[in-house]
């Protein structure tokens, strides 16, 4: 069954707590956003951590150098996962691999950006990442790029990790991706700008569960 991650992607602490409050129930994976963990920092990790203990934390560090020194405190102040950009060298993605193992948590490696994304893909898979994440980002969205052929892509490489897939996924678009082969959907927009965020994260749970 595949996971939805839910995108907290507001800089305001008390904002950011309100919408993981309103969408629990309805996804796995809670993620603090790039902007948000900048400006947010651990506190805001151990908060969301301490409010839904049986929820898996998504940390957005998007880290691109000093691997394991930057991600240890975020697996220690309660993060399940962290990220870390497919762009950096391989001996950054290694560290947050080993800062990942050794606080029983998992590093997804972020193909944003990347030329050769199957390579990169390969090469972290075999270097132990627990989760390829193929992602268009917010920027490239607004010039018209979506991550459904790179999805296709990686997950045609049939490594021995799991796939995450972002970059405005929204109703039409996520039972596609489940079928795509993504073990995780990750929704930001489409679940915070609706009228409703915890009807529209509800009505995404349904349509994954059913593809
Ligand atoms: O990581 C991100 C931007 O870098 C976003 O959190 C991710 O793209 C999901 O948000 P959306 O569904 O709005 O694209």
């Amino acid at each position: 069954m595949a996971e939805i991650q839910m995108a907290l992607d507001s800089l305001d602490f008390d904002a950011t707590m309100a919408l993981a409050e309103q969408v629990a129930p309805y996804v796995d994976i809670l993620e603090i956003g790039t902007p948000c963990i900048k400006y947010n920092g651990l506190k805001l990790v151990k908060a969301l951590k301490a409010a839904h203990p049986d929820k898996k934390i998504l940390v957005d560090l998007k880290t691109m150098d000093a691997g394991e020194y930057e991600a240890t405190p975020f697996f220690e102040a309660g993060g399940d996962i962290t990220t870390v950009l497919g762009a950096s060298d391989m001996a950054t993605i290694k560290g947050v691999i080993k800062a990942a193992n050794a606080n029983g948590g998992e590093a997804q490696i972020d193909l944003i950006g990347v030329e050769d994304k199957a390579a990169v893909a390969k090469d972290a898979a075999a270097n132990g990442a627990h989760i390829i994440g193929v992602h268009t980002g917010l920027d490239a969205q607004a010039a018209g790029q979506t991550p459904f052929e790179d999805l296709k892509t990686i997950t045609g490489l049939g490594l021995n990790v799991k796939v995450s897939v972002a970059g405005g996924i929204n109703k039409d678009t996520i039972q596609s991706c489940v079928k795509a082969g993504a073990a995780i959907v990750v929704v930001g927009a489409a679940i915070y700008g609706a009228p409703s965020p915890a009807e529209s994260a509800k009505e995404l749970r349904a349509l994954v569960d059913a593809a």
